[in-house]
C-alpha cells in the first residue's frame, strides 16, 4: 500500500511474488481520504517542513498522533477490502518530509503506525522502506525501479517507465538490466494546487482547464531554469521543494487557464529535461500514475519527447496500481533481506537491503 504525495488516499493492490518475480496480480483499489484527513495531512506536511527549518514538530504532537491513527485505520480498511488472504503487508505510509543527503540533510519521514496495522490485520507488516538508504547516503527514493524492472522483464529495452503522481519519477531499464532512476520534478502537485485555488476542484480533470489556455513562455522558462533539472542523478524531491520557485516565477499572476497550461508544460518540460541524464534514449515511455489521465499532460509529454509515449495500459499494466504493487514486491524483498535500492536508483553505495518487518511470515 502506498499513500502518495497528492494526498488523495491509499492505493492498495494484491500481488503474488517472491520479491524477484511477479506472478498473479490481484485486485486493487484507492480508498480516498475524507476532506478532513486530507486537510490535516496537508497541514502536517507544512508543519513538518517548517519544523525542519527549526520550529519543531514533537513526536507527541496531537495533530501528528491523530493523523497517524486515522491514516492507519484507513489502511486497515484497504487490507480488509483487497488483501484479506495476503501473507504479508507492505505499508509505505505518508511522506511528510523528505530531506535526503545533498538536499539539506539526511532525513526522510513517513508516517503510519505499522504496529497498529499489524495488530488490526493480524498480518506481518513491512514498513520504513526508505530510512536505511538515506542513512547510507542514498536519496531514499525512488524505490519502484526494482519492481519496474521485474514487471518489464520481457519488454524490449532500453525502456523508460514514468510515474506521474504529485511528483514525477522515471526508471530507465537498459538491455543488460541496468537501472537508472530519479525524480523528474513536480508533476501533478502544482497543477492540483492551482486547480483547487482557481476552480475548487481537486485537480484539473482531464486537463480541461489547461486545454483552454496557453503556456506562458517566460514563466515556463523561469520554472525550468531551476537547478534541480541540470543536477545529475541520483536525485529526489519533497512535494514542497518547488514552492518558492513557483511563487517567484510569476505563475501566480496568470489567468486560471494559462496558469494551468503553464504547469502542464512545466510537468512535460521537466520530464524532457531528464532525458539528458539517461544513458541512452529509451525506445518508448510507459506512463503510470494519475497524470496519464490528464489529456493535456499526455499531449504535452508527446510534444516534448522524441520517443513514443504510451500509458502503462498499452503493455497490459494497470497504471493506477503500479506503486501499490511495487510496495507488495518490496515487502517481500524486505522479508527475504534482498536489496531495495541500488547505486543507479538512489545512489546507495551498493545494492542495499532495507525496511523493517513486524511479525513473521506464515
Ligand atoms: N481524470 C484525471 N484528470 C486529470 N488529472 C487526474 C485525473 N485522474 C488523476 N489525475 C491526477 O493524478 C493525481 C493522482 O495521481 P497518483 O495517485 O498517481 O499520485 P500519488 O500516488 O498520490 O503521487 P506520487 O506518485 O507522487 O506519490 C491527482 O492528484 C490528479 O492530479
Ligand atoms: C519521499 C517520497 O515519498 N517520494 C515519493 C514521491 O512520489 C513520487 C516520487 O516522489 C517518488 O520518488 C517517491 O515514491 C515512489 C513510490 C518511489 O519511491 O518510487
Amino acid at each position: 500500500m502506498m499513500s502518495g504525495t497528492s494526498l488523495d488516499g491509499v492505493d492498495a493492490a494484491w500481488v503474488e511474488t517472491d520479491g524477484e518475480r511477479i506472478g498473479r496480480l490481484g485486485p486493487r483499489l484507492t480508498l480516498p481520504y475524507d476532506d478532513g484527513l486530507r486537510r490535516d495531512l496537508r497541514a502536517l506536511l507544512d508543519r513538518a517542513n517548517a519544523a525542519a527549518a527549526g520550529n519543531g514538530l514533537p513526536p507527541d504532537d496531537p495533530l501528528l498522533l491523530d493523523c497517524v491513527r486515522r491514516l492507519t485505520l484507513r489502511h486497515a480498511e484497504a487490507v480488509a477490502a483487497v488483501a484479506e488472504d495476503a501473507d504479508l503487508i507492505g505499508f509505505h505510509g505518508q511522506t511528510i518530509l523528505h530531506r535526503p543527503a545533498g538536499r539539506g540533510g539526511g532525513l526522510t519521514w513517513q508516517v503510519g503506525d505499522a504496529a497498529l496495522l499489524a495488530e488490526l490485520t493480524g498480518k506481518p507488516v513491512a514498513h520504513d522502506f526508505r530510512s536505511a538508504d538515506v542513512a547510507a547516503g542514498g536519496q531514499g527514493a525512488p524505490l519502484v525501479p526494482v519492481f519496474h524492472a521485474a514487471l518489464a522483464a520481457e519488454l524490449p529495452k532500453p525502456l523508460a517507465v514514468l510515474n506521474l503522481g504529485g511528483v514525477g519519477n522515471v526508471t530507465w531499464i537498459g538491455a543488460n538490466g541496468a537501472l537508472v532512476a530519479f525524480d523528474t520534478g513536480p508533476a501533478n502537485g502544482p497543477l492540483d494546487d492551482w486547480a483547487r485555488r482557481h476552480t475548487g476542484a481537486a485537480c484539473d480533470w482531464d486537463g480541461a482547464l489547461a486545454a483552454a489556455g496557453e503556456a506562458h513562455p517566460e514563466v515556463l522558462a523561469r520554472l525550468l531554469a531551476h537547478p534541480f533539472f541540470s543536477l545529475p542523478p541520483p536525485k529526489s524531491l519533497d512535494r514542497l521543494d518547488f514552492g518558492r520557485v513557483l511563487r517567484e516565477s510569476g505563475a501566480e499572476g496568470l489567468p486560471a487557464a494559462d496558469g494551468a497550461a503553464t504547469l502542464v508544460a512545466f510537468c512535460a518540460g521537466s520530464v524532457a529535461a531528464g532525458l539528458r541524464h539517461l544513458p541512452a534514449p529509451p525506445r518508448e515511455w510507459l506512463v503510470g500514475g494519475g497524470g496519464r489521465r490528464n489529456a493535456a499532460v499526455m499531449r504535452a509529454l508527446q510534444a516534448a519527447l522524441p520517443q513514443p509515449v504510451r500509458p502503462a495500459e498499452a503493455v497490459g499494466w494497470d497504471g493506477d496500481a503500479l506503486e501499490a504493487q511495487a510496495f507488495g514486491v518490496l515487502a517481500a524483498r524486505v522479508a527475504r533481506g534482498l536489496p531495495l535500492t541500488f547505486p543507479g536508483t538512489t545512489g546507495a553505495p551498493r545494492p542495499l537491503p532495507g525496511g523493517s518487518l513486524i511479525g513473521r511470515l506464515p
